[in-house]
């Protein structure tokens, strides 16, 4: 697609976290920002969620977003590139998604020692994950496997693995290829064992609402409307599940083909959903549901995905502040 993007001659600040995996997903935003001709400076943002090691559960999900959405509102950057599955579902006042680019490979990898998959690690193995959304679908697949509670950068997390602390941990796919590390995985999981997080491979492109020359560069050159339409579906389910970023939810979406009444083939969203139960004790309850609806009304669809879940008993679900992913 050829659009004309208008290059301002400011040179536009774009503000990130300062992990590599940041690092990595905010050089792209720029890089294609770049390749049109526009002027660009990265600056990395500190974020208390980088400062300290808690478990997320304790200090809540906004810690790595809040602090890039601030330095954006205070006009110190004019860009902010997050992991969209990290941003809280409740709209932010003078903030505009500007884009949501390509989405990468969304599922979950496993990577575990001596290169085993998941049906290979023998019960009582264990896997480390700070996610209660992977600790609660790994639980069910009823393998024995003993779910370790871990927090940490993409290193600090792998190095469990290779120093023998743990015998496998479970990251996203897509975090380990932006980091340029794919090859660690030992199995890429199936969404139908391991359903992603909303938004899971995504980012989320944020401006200040009233910079409208920046928010039409960016929507022209790094938009990707099927990520778009699919990470809303998700994200809708998410929000309508009143769940924040904090509950065992998953979901993924995909824009198939279709045929309409009249046999013509038609673009449709389809939406997976999964909503953990019972999580006090030791037994853990995966509720399923899916539903597929047209492109124009997918936040519809993940409000029915969601309605789903609760009539299945998902309103049991810990209340918001918990930890995402
Ligand atoms: N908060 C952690 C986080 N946020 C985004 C990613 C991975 C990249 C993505 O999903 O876009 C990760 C790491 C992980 O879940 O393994």
């Amino acid at each position: 697609m050829t659009m004309t993007a208008r290059t301002t001659t400011r040179t536009i600040r774009i503000g990130t976290r300062g992990s590599m995996l940041a690092l990595a997903q905010t050089g792209a935003v720029a890089k294609a920002l770049e390749r049109a001709g526009q002027r660009v400076e990265v600056v990395t943002i500190s974020t208390p969620g980088d400062r300290s090691s808690a478990p997320i559960a304790e200090i809540g999900v906004g810690v790595f977003t809040s602090a890039l959405r601030e330095a954006l509102v205070q006009g110190r950057v004019d860009v902010a590139v997050h992991s969209y599955k990290d941003l809280p579902t409740t709209p932010e006042p003078g903030i505009a998604l500007a884009a949501v680019p390509q989405r990468a490979d969304p599922r979950d990898a496993l990577i575990a020692r001596d290169g085993l998959t998941l049906a290979e690690l023998p019960p009582g193995s264990t896997v480390g994950t700070g996610s209660p959304r992977r600790s609660a679908q790994l639980r069910g697949l009823g393998l024995g496997l003993e779910v370790v509670p871990i927090r940490g950068n993409i290193d600090t997390r792998l190095g469990k693995v290779f120093g023998g602390e743990l015998d496998a941990v479970v990251l996203a796919r897509a975090g380990l290829a932006r980091v340029d590390r794919l090859n660690v995985i030992t199995e890429t999981l199936d969404p139908i064992q391991l359903l992603p997080a909303p938004a899971q491979g995504a980012l989320a492109v944020e401006t200040r609402v009233d910079d409208v020359d920046v928010e039409h560069l960016l929507q022209s050159l790094v938009d990707d409307e099927v990520t778009r339409v699919a990470v809303t579906a998700e994200r809708a389910m998410l929000a309508a599940l009143e769940a924040g970023c904090s509950a065992p939810v998953g979901a993924l979406a995909d824009v198939v083909e279709d045929l309409d009444e009249s046999g013509s083939v038609v673009e449709r969203v389809s939406l997976r959903g999964v909503a953990a139960a019972g999580l006090d004790g030791e037994a853990v309850e995966i509720l399923r549901a899916s539903a597929v609806a047209e492109k124009g009304e997918v936040e519809q669809l993940g409000r029915d995905v969601a309605a789903e879940l609760l009539e299945l008993g998902a309103g049991a679900l810990p209340g918001p502040g918990r930890a995402a992913q």
